[in-house]
């Protein structure tokens, strides 16, 4: 099928009130393989419509479930599939993308088994085969494989992870309309609706908030080098406004929260930039970060594991390096 013929349905997350950084990749992701409607089961803000708009989206589908299910039923994983189930079809869409979040890979997953679509879970880049066909690719096993895989369903379903490409917006901005489409929940999406919900809010002290470490663009990640003092690395994660990372080590030695570990047991990450201190590489560790698109390592060992997969390879103390790095930054962005 030619890109102008296929209709590209991108899930928009709940509360729509602005759009992620993530909803904007996958905007721009969908706009290379098609023409993009969104589909929210909330109403879109001004503010959403606006970027909507910005991003040339000219039609969001909004579900209206048959019954209230209360203020929750969004959140159903469920509701959601059979919402872009129905959408899929109102609309003869031949993709739809999500974003590759706990809850929108199990919507994904049910939304695959209502349509019989074939499915990709976290893909890093989305093309097309010479036969038409949408084509996702990840990596996987511990970021050793490299995988490409052809969808050759009517429908394809995707989840796309954080970071695949930059967020840009049309060439012209057009207006956005929005379309109500009923929904009819089935029995199971009527008994698994959510009744709270409530976002914990990763604390910083008083420090900037920083973004979420699985969806962030950049990635200040820490080890066993830092012993235990975190200061540098949180210092250039803020002149970076990057996400804060550890090692299990530090985690398990309760230098920093759980939250933090990268790796094979824990946050898998692909940020566009990965900054490693004090780390060593493990097999663990590198499997969670593997597939970072630039890999930078700051260690004191110049032949730390980790430099063999870095980009930049930085021999010295973190303690030295780091605050000196942040520093740079810093200016770099007050002359901006
Ligand atoms: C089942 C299992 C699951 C695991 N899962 C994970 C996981 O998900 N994630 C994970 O990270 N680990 C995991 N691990 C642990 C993993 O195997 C490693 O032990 C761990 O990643 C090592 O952490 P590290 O690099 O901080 O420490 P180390 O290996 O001790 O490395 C510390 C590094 O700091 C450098 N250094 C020291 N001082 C300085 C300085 N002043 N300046 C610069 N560099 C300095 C050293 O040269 C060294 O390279 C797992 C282990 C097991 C058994």
């Amino acid at each position: 099928m030619t890109s102008s013929r296929r209709t590209v349905l991108v899930h928009l997350d709940t509360p729509a009130t602005e759009l992620t950084s993530s909803a904007l990749e996958l905007l721009t992701l969908a706009r290379s393989l098609g023409r993009v409607e969104a589909v929210t089961l909330a109403s879109p803000s001004l503010t959403t419509l606006a970027q909507l708009g910005a991003y040339g989206v000219e039609l969001v589908r909004q579900a209206e479930p048959a019954e209230d299910l209360g203020p929750h039923a969004p959140h159903s994983t469920a509701l959601v599939a059979e919402a872009l189930a129905r959408a899929a079809d109102v609309s003869g869409a031949a993709v739809v993308l999500l974003a590759s979040t706990f809850p929108n890979k199990e919507s994904a997953a049910r939304l695959a088994f209502l349509t019989g679509a074939g499915l990709v879970i976290d893909a890093a880049a989305i093309g097309v085969s010479d036969e038409g066909h949408v084509v996702g690719s990840k990596r996987v096993l511990a970021g050793s494989w490299d995988t490409s895989c052809e969808i050759v369903t009517d429908l394809a379903v995707l989840t796309v992870r954080a970071n695949a490409v930059v967020p840009e917006p049309a060439e012209a901005a057009v207006e956005t309309t929005v379309e109500g489409f009923a929904v009819v929940p089935s029995t199971l999406a009527k008994a698994g609706v959510p009744t709270s919900r409530e976002v914990h809010e990763a604390e910083h002290g008083d420090g900037p908030a920083r973004p979420a470490l699985a969806e962030a663009a950049f990635v200040v990640a820490g080890g066993r080098g830092t012993f235990g003092d975190f200061t540098p690395v949180e210092d250039l994660a803020d002149a970076l406004g990057a996400a804060v990372g550890a090692t299990r080590d530090c985690v398990d030695e309760g230098w920093i929260g759980h939250d933090a570990q990268i790796g094979q047991t824990g946050v898998t990450i692909a940020p566009r930039v990965y900054v490693g201190a004090g780390i060593s590489g493990a097999p663990h560790h590198r499997g969670g970060m593997q597939a970072s698109q630039v890999i930078v390592a700051v260690n004191n060992d110049p032949d730390c594991p980790l430099f063999e997969i870095s980009d930049f390879a930085v021999v010295g103390d973190l303690h030295e390096v780091l605050p000196q790095a942040a520093e740079r930054i810093r200016e770099h962005r007050a002359q901006a």
